[in-house]
């Protein structure tokens, strides 16, 4: 079957027709079948870091918002950005997540962009983990989420949208959608995605529980894909890319989207409904009582 990208004509002499590799197959296909010295393009915001090795067509993306890379509409918006110019740049097949915070992948959605403020505001704040979860759940590059720290509700979310999901061995460490816990409620297309990944039952438990899994129970219910020690953690992401770029992409991406059409859709079809739903609910007196008792506790925590 042929690619999606136009195949050069005639094909130059002396070299192989780039297609036949397996290696080179998709975006990057169209790099001039030579081989180039390693090359790196990084691009950075306060909240995010990328490197994009354009020899491997991997990019690796850091999140760095202290103190726990919570996403705040700002946080929101720079993660789109970076994902929308990875999706557009040929040269970029696979994605690697990570943290550059100590033991936190991502502490969730800021909680403070969801107490307090105007209806106008958290539809602003909805549309864009809307956004998030469309551009990262509907990628057609090969997602991995190396989890180098905890990782509950939205944190899991980016987690549960990437292709596979390695975490570090760290019995500190727990990720889940948690929640109910808050007093609040995963919406439709966090549940399906996480159902989508674990299965019906598992994610039914869990969800009415608002359970964050220790690590080596994540594993065991199918939450993430593999765990591994810290210090292997970007040698294992990198091998696991390996192995889904020796397909060809158009393939792979159909069969991607195959698997996620009806979620997305769904949503998409519901997305304004969505917003409003959402702003209904978080504006409840009792909702917002729910928040500040929940960021209460966080706080006595630490004392
Ligand atoms: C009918 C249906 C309609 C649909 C309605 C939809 C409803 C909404 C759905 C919302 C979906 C998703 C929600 C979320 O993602 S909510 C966020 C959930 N996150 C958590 O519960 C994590 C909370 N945090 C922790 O457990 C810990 O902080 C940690 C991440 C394990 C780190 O622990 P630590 O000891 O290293 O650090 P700690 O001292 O606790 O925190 C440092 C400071 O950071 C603040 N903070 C932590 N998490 C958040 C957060 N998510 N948002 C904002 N701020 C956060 C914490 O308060 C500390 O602040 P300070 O230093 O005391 O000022």
């Amino acid at each position: 079957m042929c690619p999606s990208v136009p195949l050069p004509s005639p094909c130059p002499p002396g070299i192989l027709f780039p297609y036949s590799s397996p290696q080179l197959w998709g975006r990057a296909a169209l790099q001039p079948p030579v081989l180039l010295p390693t090359q790196r393009r990084t691009f950075s915001n306060n909240k995010i870091l990328v490197e994009l090795d354009t020899s491997s067509g991997v990019a690796t993306m850091k999140f760095k918002s202290p103190p726990v890379n919570s996403l705040s509409l700002d946080f929101l918006t720079e993660f789109c950005i970076s994902l929308e110019k990875l999706e557009n740049d040929r040269a970029c097949r696979a994605l690697i997540i990570t943290s550059a915070i100590p033991r936190i992948f991502s502490s969730g959605l800021d909680i403070m962009e969801m107490f307090g403020k105007s209806t106008e505001h958290y539809a602003e704040f909805w549309r864009a983990v809307q956004e998030m979860w469309l551009r990262l759940y509907g990628s057609s590059m090969v997602t991995v989420a190396a989890i180098n720290g905890s990782s509950p509700a939205g944190g899991c979310l980016i987690a549960l949208s990437c292709d596979y999901r390695i975490m570090v061995e760290n019995p500190k460490y727990v990720i889940g959608l948690n929640e109910a816990q808050l007093g609040i409620v995963a919406p439709f297309w966090f549940k399906d995605t996480f159902v989508n990944t674990v299965g019906h039952r598992v994610a039914e438990r869990s969800l009415q529980l608002g359970l964050l899994h220790p690590v080596t129970e994540a594993h065991q219910i199918g939450l993430v894909d593999e765990v591994v020690p810290e210090e292997k953690l970007q040698e294992k992401a990198a091998a696991v890319v390996a192995q889904w770029l020796a397909l060809p992409d158009h393939a792979r991406q159909l069969t991607k989207s195959m698997m996620r059409k009806a979620v997305l859709d769904h949503m998409l079809a519901h997305r304004e409904e969505d917003i409003q739903n959402f702003v209904k609910f978080i504006s409840k007196d009792s909702i917002q009582k729910s928040l500040s008792m929940y960021m209460e506790m966080l706080k006595k925590k630490k004392s």
